[in-house]
């Protein structure tokens, strides 16, 4: 029995090798091959639709078996409890690929370090995060598979913050069987999904401000900070209260540089005051600046620069009365190795904007999603 099915049915014409062309989209024709076989010889073959079961004793009314369903041994028994003699099932040709197996080879393929591929189900499977850290991914992979219209890729953002057991990425094939040259040159694009673990970074902290210095107000940054790097694993080496004073500071900074920190993080100064001298402070110790001044909001005059391999931040005050910032953009990225160039920062702007909602939802919400 042959019955065909068309899809996203925008299209006009209908072109060399079953590809259907059109204005808006483009579909595939499938070839759907039924036949009906006896019970007895079903092993193997591929359910072509759901079978219901109702158990009105038990108030079950649901799909038994799903469609697509190889049938096994131990499936007879219960095929035939529920009344089936004859089974409807799905041939598929040498070349093409059942729809769970080309998930489970889509899945394989993309599925990197620190992730969990589930076993199909109709086609889909899941990539799953093994432990606390950052999803990276290359997007325009991702896009490159999309562009299949058999299959979907669906993703969290790129730099998601992600918890041991999230789901970070969905994926279906959309037909019972795809072609299986087709299915190579997805997998030939190279996509690969990872999470990306935390390094547990010893921070120094270098708080700037004579009035902090002198007492006239209380230092709020080490506590807020030291709550954010132990998010990461990190650990607090010590703080440093520095004056206003250029040399101070630098001084402060070489002095957590000497002691073993991998990251310092200067507080305060960090705007157009006359004596706000951070960013100078900074610039004079470090090997390269990558970027002062980011465009997110709160949090706009951060600095980031490099001595070597450790990192050194200038955050501005604003860290101290906003609870989200540039810094928690950032600082994940500097936990995980991927230090942000100021190319990448520079793209921040779209969706760096904080909708200080009265109810905060950060970083299920839209500031720092797209950076
Ligand atoms: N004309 C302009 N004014 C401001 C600009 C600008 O571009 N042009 N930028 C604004 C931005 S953005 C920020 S953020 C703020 C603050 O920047 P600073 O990092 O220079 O902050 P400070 O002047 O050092 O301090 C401001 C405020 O915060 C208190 N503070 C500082 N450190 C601590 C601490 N450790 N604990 C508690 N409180 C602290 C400090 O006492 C001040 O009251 O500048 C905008 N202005
Ligand atoms: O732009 Mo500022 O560094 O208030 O947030």
């Amino acid at each position: 029995m042959f019955r065909f099915i068309i899809k996203y049915t925008h299209s006009l014409t209908i072109g060399k090798g079953g590809i259907v062309k059109g204005k808006r989209s483009i579909g595939r024709i499938l070839k759907v091959r039924k036949k009906i076989v006896d019970l007895n010889q079903a092993i193997n073959h591929i359910l072509s639709h759901d079978l219901t079961k109702i158990d009105v004793e038990m108030g079950y009314k649901g799909p038994r078996f799903k469609k697509g369903h190889v049938i096994k041994e131990e499936d007879i028994e219960i095929l035939r409890s529920m009344g089936r003699e004859h089974l409807t099932i799905l041939e598929l040709e040498e070349d093409e690929v059942h729809e769970d197996d080309a998930a489970l080879a889509l899945g394989s393929a993309i599925c990197g370090k620190g992730l969990k591929l589930t076993a199909p189900s109709e086609g889909r499977c899941n990539l799953i995060a093994d432990f606390r850290g950052l999803l990276y991914f290359d997007p325009d992979k991702v896009n490159m598979i999309n562009s299949d219209p058999d299959w979907v890729v669906v993703t969290l953002y790129p730099y998601t913050m992600v918890e041991p057991g999230d789901m970070v990425a969905g994926f279906r094939i959309l037909p019972l069987a795809v072609k299986r040259a087709q299915l190579e040159r997805a997998l030939r694009v190279g996509a690969t999904f990872e999470v990306r673990a935390y390094n547990p970074l010893k921070v120094g902290l270098v708080t700037t401000g004579g009035e902090i210095k002198s007492g006239i107000i209380k230092d709020a940054f080490r506590s807020k900070l030291e709550r954010k790097v132990a998010y990461f694993g990190g650990s607090l080496l010590g703080q440093n209260i520095a004056g206003d004073d250029q040399y101070e500071i630098s001084e402060a900074i070489r002095n957590f540089l000497n002691s073993g920190a991998d990251l310092i993080i200067c507080t305060g100064g960090m705007s157009v005051d006359a004596d706000d001298n951070t960013p100078r402070a900074i610039a004079q110790t470090c090997d390269e600046v990558k970027f002062k001044g980011i465009p997110v909001l709160p949090g706009s005059m951060l600095m980031v620069g490099m001595k070597g391999e450790k990192v050194i931040i200038g955050a501005p005050a604003c860290v101290v009365h906003d609870e989200w910032t540039s810094l928690d953009l950032v600082l994940p990225r500097i936990f995980a190795g991927l230090i942000p160039t100021f190319e990448e920062i520079s793209r921040f702007g779209i969706g760096g904007l904080c909708r200080r909602c009265s109810t905060c939802s950060f970083p299920n919400c839209s500031f720092g999603v797209k950076c």
